[in-house]
This record gives structure tokens, C-alpha cells and sequence, in this order.
């Protein structure tokens, strides 16, 4: 039954995050973000759950290593949620966020995550980025959602090749990195490549439809009468899951 979700274009994705916090919605943004990174973290337990209790003083559990890489808007704000929740589930997260927001809520999540010795991977990009991503048993791509658009720029070029150069198991949250929202993985362009797992949020986006993983779907938060007014078929969740398979 979650085969038939419906699959959104750029604008209707965007139109819809307004209508949800419009004064007929009724919700913030704090609210959206949370339960999107809640959704993540939860799909990343799914995917890869923690190993068995280390056998060596200093070791950690197997997939215990997340590299949580953020963009510079509410995609990366979802990735900053997503590491604190990781970490009350027992993960051993690690951030990359180099160009951070200076709005309240992003700087409120920084502090929360600084709270739960959560350390930021900072600059310049090698070899620290190299370091984190080789001592890393799987990569959160929380850096472009639904508004990216063109070419990508300067410094999240190298940082998708590094990404990608890894070899690591990639989440990537809403959109693959650098795939066209409504044309998927273009040929030749810069872009995450063959994500493991992918957790859509409120339905997935028209350029996912070539995604060939493991595909959730999170952000449990639409109502019935916001669906119908888009038309959305939204995806069936279990008891208190907060992503679907599809
Ligand atoms: N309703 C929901 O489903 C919710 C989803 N959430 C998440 O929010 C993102 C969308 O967030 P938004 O802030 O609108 O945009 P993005 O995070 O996708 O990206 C915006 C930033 O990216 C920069 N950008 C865009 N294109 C490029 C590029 N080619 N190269 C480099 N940088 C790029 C852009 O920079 P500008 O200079 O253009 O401003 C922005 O800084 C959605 O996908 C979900 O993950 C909410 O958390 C909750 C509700
Ligand atoms: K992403």
C-alpha cells in the first residue's frame, strides 16, 4: 500500500511546508524539524542498529559512528536533531557543519548537542573531514533537501566528493545531496552517489522515484484535512513509528 505515496514536485513540497505553518496549520518550525530528525535517527536504528557491547577498552559497538553532515539550511537543521537523538540512543555521533546558521534554532540544537559532548568536525575541510569520515561507520547526508537548486557550490563540492570518495553507507535525509529534486541523479553533476538508505520526509520528492535503496518515509505530522487539500496519499504508520517502509 505505501508504493502508492504520492511522489511531490519542488514547489508543491514547498507549499505545503508553508501551509503547515501557516495559521491554518499551526505548527512552528522547531515543531516540523524535530519530528523530522526524530524520524531520521529512528531510520538509522532501522537500518543499522548498534552492535553487540565492545570486547576492547576504548571500542564501540559496531555502526556506533555517525558522521552527521549539515547543510546550511532547515535540511542540516534535521541532521543537527537527528545527532542528539542518536546519541540518547546510545550512538557515538560526530557533526559537520560548516556553515552554520546564526538563527536561534539552530544555535538552541548547536547547544544542545555541546550539552551531550557531541564534538563538531571543524575546518578546513582536509584532512579533518578525511579523519572523521575514515573513523565513521556510516554518514548522514543532511545537506541539501527540497531547495536545492543548479550546481553544487563551493564548500559542499568537496565535501559530496569526500563523501562519496569514502565508501562509507550513506542516509541521506529528504533528498540525496545534489540530485535534481524533480529529475533525480543527473549524469555528470556533482551529487551524493547511491545512497544506502533514504528517509523522505512527509512524502518523498519526484527526483527520489530513481532512488533505488531502502526508502523511508518520516515526519508524522500531516493532517487528514492538509493531505486531502493537496491530494496526498501519505503513507500507512504502525503503532509509534515514526517512519514507514515503503
Ligand atoms: N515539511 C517538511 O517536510 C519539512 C522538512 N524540513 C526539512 O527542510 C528541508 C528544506 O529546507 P530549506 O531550508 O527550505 O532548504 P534546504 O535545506 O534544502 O537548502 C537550503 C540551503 O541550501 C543552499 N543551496 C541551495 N542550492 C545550493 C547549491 N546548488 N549549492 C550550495 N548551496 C545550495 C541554500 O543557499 P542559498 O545561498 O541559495 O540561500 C540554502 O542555504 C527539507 O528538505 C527537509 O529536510 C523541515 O525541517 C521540517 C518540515
Ligand atoms: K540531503
Amino acid at each position: 500500500m505505501n508504493k502508492l505515496v504520492t511522489y511531490l514536485g519542488q514547489k508543491a513540497a514547498q507549499a505545503i511546508d508553508v501551509e503547515l505553518m501557516s495559521a491554518q496549520g499551526g505548527f512552528s518550525i522547531d515543531q516540523l524539524m524535530e519530528l523530522a530528525g526524530l524520524s531520521v535517527a529512528q531510520a538509522v536504528e532501522r537500518a543499522f542498529p548498534l552492535g553487540g557491547a565492545p570486547t576492547a577498552p576504548g571500542e564501540l559497538p559496531k555502526n556506533a559512528r555517525v558522521l552527521v553532515c549539515c547543510g546550511p539550511g532547515n535540511n542540516g537543521g534535521d541532521g543537527l536533531v537527528a545527532a542528539r537523538h542518536l546519541r540518547h540512543f546510545g550512538y557515538a555521533p560526530m557533526v559537520f557543519y560548516p556553515k552554520k546558521s546564526k538563527k536561534p534554532l539552530f544555535t538552541g540544537l548547536m547547544t544542545q548537542l555541546i550539552n551531550l559532548d557531541i564534538p563538531f568536525v571543524n575546518e578546513p575541510l582536509a584532512p579533518v573531514l578525511d579523519d572523521a569520515l575514515q573513523s565513521s561507520d556510516l554518514i548522514i547526508d543532511a545537506l541539501f533537501g527540497f531547495s536545492f537548486s543548479g550546481d553544487v557550490r563551493a564548500p559542499f563540492d568537496q565535501v559530496i566528493q569526500k563523501i562519496n570518495d569514502s565508501k562509507r553507507p550513506i542516509v541521506s535525509v529528504d533528498v540525496p545531496s545534489g540530485w535534481d529534486v524533480e529529475q533525480g541523479p543527473i549524469e555528470g553533476k556533482l551529487k551524493i552517489e547511491s545512497p544506502a538508505v533514504l528517509v523522505s520526509l512527509t512524502t518523498p520528492k519526484l527526483g527520489c522515484l530513481k532512488f533505488e535503496g531502502t526508502h523511508f518515509v518520516g515526519g508524522r505530522f500531516v493532517p487528514p484535512t492538509l493531505a486531502a487539500k493537496f491530494g496526498l496519499t501519505l503513507p500507512v504508520y504502525e503503532r509509534s513509528n515514526q517512519i514507514a517502509r515503503l
